[in-house]
């Protein structure tokens, strides 16, 4: 554990009678994928939304560097390296791509990309924002408007604002969510590419994708992780067939 970029420690949230992060501990690795899959209502998004920041713990701690910021905003976890991606989008559908990657998501997360955008020097914005658009694939079209992209340029562009930010860990909440099968394949090339630049937390229904890409895999139901292991451990485990992953 000692080595993880970022960790939760016994996390715990209720929702009146309803607990819906249940003494959640895990860890993300440099250099590896790690899946957070279960069913639905299963308390991913709760537990995300304690590891970014935009909701307090009722109990248990969030580490990242090793560094406890279970008390701190976003915006400080987004200074410190935490770079999550969006379930839902969240880009200025006015601006270009290159406008969208060097303002970053002024404003999301509280302003904590907005922090980081006044951190940095001009010209490292702009050359930092095209590395991110050339390495995600869409240097061809970052003078167009993110509302000319298709849905999955508009994935690889929530990417791309991101690595902008040389994160230390992604947070990604359903990447491939919307993707048909072409979108999604490219998109799991590309993650597949990035875990070697920051490690990467990926709660995703898609379990292709999961699969493919999952160094390992933890699972969430009713708030508790059942399973964690590597993914042939992981889909060996009667709990786990039987809570979820049925005949997979
Ligand atoms: N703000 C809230 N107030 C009350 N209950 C909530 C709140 N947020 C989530 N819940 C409940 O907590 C449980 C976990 O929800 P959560 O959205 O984290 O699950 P999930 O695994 O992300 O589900 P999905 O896969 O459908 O996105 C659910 O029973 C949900 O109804």
């Amino acid at each position: 554990m000692s080595d993880a970029v970022l960790s939760t420690h016994g996390l715990r949230k209720s929702f009146g009678a309803l607990l819906a992060t249940d003494g959640v501990s895990l860890d993300l690795r440099p250099g590896e994928i790690h899946a957070v899959i279960g069913p639905n209502g299963a308390g991913k998004s709760t537990l995300i939304a304690q590891i970014c920041g935009s909701l307090a713990p009722d109990a248990g701690q969030v580490r990242l560097d090793g560094i406890d910021v279970t008390a701190a905003k976003p915006a400080q976890r987004a200074r410190r390296g935490l770079a999550r991606t969006f379930q839902v989008s969240a880009l200025a559908m006015e601006d270009t791509v290159l406008e969208n990657v060097t303002l970053g998501a002024t404003g999301r997360d509280g302003g904590g990309y907005g922090l980081l955008r006044r951190a940095l020097g001009r010209g490292d914005r702009h050359d930092r924002a095209l590395a991110a658009i050339d390495r995600v694939g869409l240097g061809g079209v970052a003078d167009m408007p993110a509302a000319a992209l298709s849905h999955g340029q508009r994935r690889l562009l929530e990417v791309a604002i991101a690595l902008s930010l040389a994160p230390r860990a992604f947070v990604m909440d359903e990447p491939m969510a919307g993707l048909g099968g072409e979108g999604s394949a490219e998109l799991t090339r590309l993650l597949d590419a990035l875990r070697t630049e920051a490690p990467i937390l990926l709660v995703e229904h898609d379990m292709d994708a999961v699969f493919a890409l999952a160094d390992r895999i933890s699972v969430l139901v009713a708030g508790r992780v059942i399973a964690s292991g590597r993914v042939d451990e992981v889909r060996a485990d009667r709990q786990v067939r039987r809570a979820y992953l049925g005949d997979l």
